[in-house]
């Protein structure tokens, strides 16, 4: 319910405000001072008991309607300015409001009452005539009030023309207020100076709701007033200080009680302020540091203050005081992070790449996963079958494969897709199709375990041989548990008693005997006692617990790989962990793809595989290894540059693993090779050459090792000869020619030896030394230092001694010398003697003085160049 100020019922009754308090407070309404509310009709009361004593004149104009009472008081605000506070505050206006809400409330009743009795209109009608001539007449009223103020107010502070520039907006705007007070029907009072844009938006709906539909409310002229307009509003009382101090002005008002109190304040907070001990420069709160420092090796200290919440600089200041100068974007080393995590205290630890093309790591992971998983339940076992040669292993897995296998699926007839599942009751048991200790090793080898149970057959009538010793080995260095098939046992003379017994002498205890090994007596043959094997499997198949989470990313094993014409790569997977679907996007060893086509044992096509399901699947871009790992990715995009990296990581290891055979190496491969025969191209400049080169280079035979000539011709060693060479680990020889400049780099690359001879029997010495591993070592001049002849000393017996300075490098008295003249080299022989004034001496050096004789020559002159050399020993690379 809306409130009434007791100052308001003062002005309406153009009584004095103390009267008013006075009169609610005999009233018995607690009120303090003409500023408190009081309920309507706690007003009404107030206003009814004022009433004897307000003037005569006031009780006529209370008699008017109370829009024409609102709307001439709100003109009294301007001819009485000094009594009335601009309505600016909050409370101002929420009074306003709750005033404006009142006077609807009242229009409203009069719009309702026409449309109740027609006659009431019609009186309805001429009163509001005669209210708008009367608010017309009282415009003018207040319209000459006004500019008689300002007159007088211009007399009093300001200059001519300024009051008058103020009023015409000023009046502007108070007329377009009138108009549209007129319009809406309602009073808009002080705020129609000073509208925010804001405001108005909010206000203009308002205004359209109360307003008559007929009559829309115009809100623009109000929202005019400009910034100017505004400072102009001011009359000068805050000249010079813009924005919101012309909010507390009115109507040429002068300094108001309110705006007084505003400065008392403001210079009370100003003295405060200059009273107040200066605090001190405000630290910027620093965040705790982190328990670790998660780095990685190259960041700078602008990523290390990020991590450890500090400022750079600070980082970059606690380096200086280590020792350590860089700036904030320099990239630090591990040492320097790890000396800065233990400068502030806290460990330090480096950021671990995960490399996804590592999918061995990717499969530990998700297997990982999958045995820690919630879901996990019964999976097939996978059973690998070995033994001796002929005890029957084959014929088993044939049995096995076409007798338990329902009717119904794929009508019996097995796919041969490397491992196939036999149904024992309502369980599944899921044989590898490669029997034999070998092929299980190698997938071992490779790091693939995928048997869960070896199943060991052994012929009855044959006993233990050396390969069933070997497949125990295997599978037991495997750890896998074995379960002991004596075969044959419809062959008369079969002996299963003595089997056991050398078996037993393998740690293969029997459980007659006390040991945990299963023995079961079968004919692959006939089927005899077969379903019986298949249960000890299953019966050892629970005793492992064998689990899997069939809910994740699956993960498997390549059992088998081939080229399939038509449809490309095949590759036969055994899942092993969650569940293959088409279309998932994988990575199988060094391939990539998108699982296209999956098809069961039976040749079925599939949607799905759970684990332990051996599968045939289509879809990757190159054929698979056997061991290789599947991992599912989670798109195709993943999976393509995974693969992709890995095969050119493949590809690069691959050729760094080619040794190529050389001259130097030749023993040591065919040692290590087991070489029968020794590869060559050979290359000759004329075809003769060739020939007699060749038929001489394949007589040598060397502890049955024979030279084989791969390729021969006349002509420079061109790339095609290297790329042979490399192809088929050969090596080249030359005989009077050259290689072209792209066959010598391209043998340097691929690592080709290309022997280059001028002498017949020395390229077949060669071959033959490097064949019996006595090739000698090659020897290379390396030119040490240069001299330069000054003097020249012919002694008798001696002959002619050169007084030499040493240019540059050495000499030494076991170096080749070589004398050049004029740029030709005129003698090539060796230091004779070298001395240092008498002394002979074993090196002179540059920068000093030599005597020194050349052995077999004597026609030494001034001036000439002397070139020391040594032949240097070159390694084999
Ligand atoms: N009488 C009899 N002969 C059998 C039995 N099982 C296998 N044979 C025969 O033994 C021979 C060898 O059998 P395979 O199944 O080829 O033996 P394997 O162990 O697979 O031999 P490899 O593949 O060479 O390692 C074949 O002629 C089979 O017919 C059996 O239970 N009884």
């Amino acid at each position: 319910m809306a409130k009434i100020r007791l100052y308001e019922i003062a002005k309406e009754l153009n009584v004095d405000n103390k009267a008013v308090v006075q009169k609610a407070k005999e009233l018995g309404v607690d009120v303090r001072n003409h500023m408190s509310s009081v309920e309507e009709a706690a007003a009404s009361r107030i206003k009814n008991s004022l009433k004897g004593n307000a003037p005569a004149e006031k009780n006529e104009e209370k008699k008017k309607t109370s829009k024409i009472k609102i709307s001439v008081s709100s003109i009294r605000k301007n001819e009485k300015p000094e009594k009335k506070k601009p309505k600016t505050n909050r409370r101002a206006r929420r009074d306003h409001a709750a005033k404006r809400n009142e006077q609807q409330k009242r229009n409203n009743e009069q719009r309702k009452t026409p449309s109740a009795k027609p006659a009431a209109r019609d009186l309805l009608t001429k009163f509001k005539q005669k209210q708008r001539a009367e608010a017309g007449k009282l415009d003018q009223i207040a319209k000459k009030a006004k500019e008689e103020y300002h007159e007088h107010l211009h007399k009093k502070n300001k200059p001519a023309e300024e009051p008058v520039k103020a009023e015409k907006p000023q009046e502007k705007a108070a007329s377009k207020a009138e108009t549209n007070k007129q319009e809406t029907g309602r009073t808009i009072g002080p705020k129609i100076l000073k509208p925010s844009p804001a405001r108005l938006k909010k206000a203009a709906p308002a205004a359209d709701k109360t307003a008559k539909p007929s009559r829309p409310h115009t809100p623009k002229p109000v929202a005019a007033p400009t910034n100017e307009d505004r400072r102009k509003n001011s009359f000068g009382k805050n000249t010079g200080k813009p924005g919101r101090k012309g909010r507390n002005t009115n109507f040429g008002s002068g300094r108001s009680e309110h705006s007084d109190k505003q400065e008392r304040r403001k210079r009370k907070n100003r003295k405060r302020q200059a009273e107040a001990p200066k605090k001190p420069m405000t630290q910027r709160k620093e965040r705790p540091l982190p328990d670790t420092l998660v780095y990685e090796v190259g960041m700078n200290a602008q990523d290390l203050g990020k991590i450890l919440h500090r400022e750079p600089a600070e980082i970059v200041k606690k380096l200086f005081m280590l020792g350590i100068m860089t700036n904030q974007n320099q990239s630090l080393d591990k040492d320097t992070i790890e000396l800065l995590a233990a400068e502030y205290n806290i460990e330090a630890q480096e950021k671990v790449h995960e490399d996804i093309s590592d999918i061995d790591k990717v499969y530990e992971k998700l297997a990982k996963q999958a045995k820690e998983a919630k879901h996990q339940v019964k999976r097939p076992p996978v059973v690998t079958i070995m033994g001796h040669v002929d005890h029957g292993k084959t014929t088993l897995l044939d049995r096995l494969r076409h007798t338990n296998v329902s009717e119904h699926e794929a009508g019996g007839i097995t796919q041969k897709i490397g491992a196939y599942q036999v149904r024992v009751d309502d369980r599944l048991i899921t044989f590898l199709d490669t029997p034999g200790h070998a092929a299980f090793s190698n997938m071992r080898a490779r790091g693939a375990e995928i048997t869960d149970i070896v199943v060991l057959v052994v012929a009855a009538d044959d006993g233990v041989m050396p390969q069933t010793i070997e497949a125990i080995d295997h599978a037991k260095s495997a750890k896998v548990p074995i379960i002991v098939a004596i075969n044959k046992m419809d062959v008369p003379g079969a002996n299963p008693q003595h089997v056991t017994e050398q078996l037993m002498k393998y740690n293969l205890i029997p459980e007659d005997y006390g040991g945990d090994t299963i023995y079961v007596n079968i004919s692959a043959k006939t089927g005899e006692n077969v379903d019986e094997l298949l249960q000890m499997i299953l019966l050892q198949a629970d005793v492992l617990e064998l689990k899997a989470n069939p809910k994740q990313k699956a993960i498997g094993t390549v059992v088998e790989a081939r080229l399939s014409r038509g449809r490309g790569p095949v590759a036969d997977i055994l899942v092993e962990e969650g569940t293959l679907h088409v279309g998932d996007p994988i990575v199988v060893g060094n391939t990539f793809g998108r699982v296209r086509v999956m098809t069961n044992d039976h040749g079925k096509q599939v949607k799905k595989a759970t684990p332990s399901m051996p599968i045939e699947i289509t879809g990757l871009n190159d054929v698979p290894e056997s061991a290789d790992k599947l991992v599912v990715f989670d798109d195709e995009k993943t999976a393509r540059s995974v693969g992709e990296a890995r095969a050119s990581q493949a590809l690069q290891k691959a050729r760094e693993n080619v040794q190529h055979v050389t001259l130097d190496n030749l023993f040591d491969t065919m040692k290590k090779e087991n070489m029968k025969e020794v590869d060559i191209v050979l290359k000759a400049d004329v075809q003769g050459s060739v020939e007699a080169l060749q038929q001489s280079l394949e007589k040598i035979e060397v502890e049955g090792v024979r030279v084989n000539i791969i390729h021969s011709g006349a002509g420079a060693i061109n790339e095609s000869d290297v790329t042979l060479a490399g192809a088929s680990n050969a090596f080249i020889i030359g005989f009077n020619v050259r290689p072209t400049a792209t066959a010598k780099s391209q043998a340097e690359t691929e690592g080709v030896d290309i022997r280059l001879y001028s002498i017949i029997y020395k390229a077949i010495d060669d071959v033959t030394a490097a064949m019996k591993g006595m090739l000698e070592p090659t020897y290379e001049e390396k030119v040490t230092g240069n001299l330069t002849v000054r003097e020249t000393w012919k002694v008798s017996k001696i002959g002619t001694i050169a007084g030499a300075f040493v240019d540059s490098g050495y000499v030494t008295r076991d170096s080749g010398i070589r004398l050049i003249r004029d740029g030709v080299v005129i003698y090539d022989g060796k230091v004779a003697s070298l001395k240092r004034f008498k002394d002979d001496v074993k090196e002179v050096k540059q920068g000093f003085d030599c005597g020194l004789t050349i052995d077999g020559y004597n026609d030494i002159k001034v001036d000439d160049q002397l070139e020391a050399y040594e032949m240097q020993e070159v390694k084999p690379q």
